[in-house]
């Protein structure tokens, strides 16, 4: 089976994928201070636990969009696992792909195995928005190229950057309020952030058709995702394993020759 994982700035997801589907997958915390050992502890409990011995691994593909962590993690994958490689997505692998990408050395990886599946699935024209620790949307044209990128904070960091910034707004849960005229200080944040955000995702989608002059396709992944796509008529589609989904289309388009 493969390994793919993708290195967040607020989560570790990764997964085993065999016979097309994904047999298990955790996510951890992304924490840049541990070290390959204490990954290492980590990673061999929850594969152990799921019944995955390092014999069953046959490649590993890595994005990693935290640069310190590209080596502890290939440390402690090929300490884990007898591979002779372990793939990571930079850009020397990009001319491989069917997304043609401008700007290959600024580009975050998970936004390129984004607009991989995303192509994959759906075909030119389609936007992914990433409800990550940053909110991005990236769009593919007619052309096969990522057009490209809107990054803005994520909701969560959003909250946090509020919460941390005033002495008397506290962190809520991130959720629509009864109403957007919050009668209480945690409904007036959810109003402000969770309306607010349908609406900046909404402003987007509609300027980049507008300016691309096409209709997009559009799909929405990471963590907070399932907060707005229902708040949205924009987000029709919702992919939880998009980047991970991406992933394993790289590892498959590095190995043919
Ligand atoms: N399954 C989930 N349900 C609800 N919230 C989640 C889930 N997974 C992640 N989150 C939250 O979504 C935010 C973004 O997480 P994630 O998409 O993993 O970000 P990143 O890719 O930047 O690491 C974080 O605040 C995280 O706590
Ligand atoms: C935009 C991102 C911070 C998103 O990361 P995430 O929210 O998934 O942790 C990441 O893709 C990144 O660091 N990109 C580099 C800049 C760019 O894509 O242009
Ligand atoms: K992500």
């Amino acid at each position: 089976m493969l390994l793919a994982i993708d290195i967040g700035n607020t989560n570790i997801v990764f997964g085993v994928y065999e016979n097309k589907t994904w047999v298990n997958h955790w996510r951890i915390q992304t924490d840049p201070l541990k070290t390959a050992d204490e990954y290492e502890v980590i990673f061999r409990s929850l594969l152990t636990g799921g019944e995955i011995g390092k014999n069953d691994v046959r490649s590993i593909i890595l994005s990693s969009v935290v640069p310190s962590l590209v080596r502890p993690f290939e440390q402690m994958l090929y300490g884990i696992f007898e591979l002779a490689r372990i793939e990571t997505v930079n850009p020397s692998i990009y001319g491989k792909l069917p997304v043609k990408i401008l700007n290959p050395f600024e580009i975050g990886t998970d936004l390129v195995a984004n607009a991989v599946a995303s192509y994959h699935k759906y075909g030119p024209l389609t936007m992914v928005i990433d409800f990550g620790t940053a909110l991005t949307f990236t769009t593919i044209g007619a052309d096969k190229t990522i057009k490209g990128v809107a990054i803005a904070p994520g909701l969560q960091t959003a909250v946090s950057a509020l919460a941390g910034k005033t002495a008397q707004l506290p962190q809520i849960h991130l959720t629509p309020p009864p109403s957007v005229l919050g009668e209480n200080t945690i409904h007036a944040i959810q109003a402000g952030v969770v309306f607010g955000f349908t609406g900046l995702v909404d402003s987007i989608v509609n300027r980049t058709e507008q300016e691309l002059n096409e209709s997009l396709t559009v799909v929405a992944t990471g963590g907070l995702s399932s907060v707005i796509a229902p708040l949205t008529s924009r987000i029709k589609t919702i992919e939880p394993m998009l980047t991970l989904d991406g992933l394993v289309l790289i590892s498959e388009l590095i190995a043919t020759p």
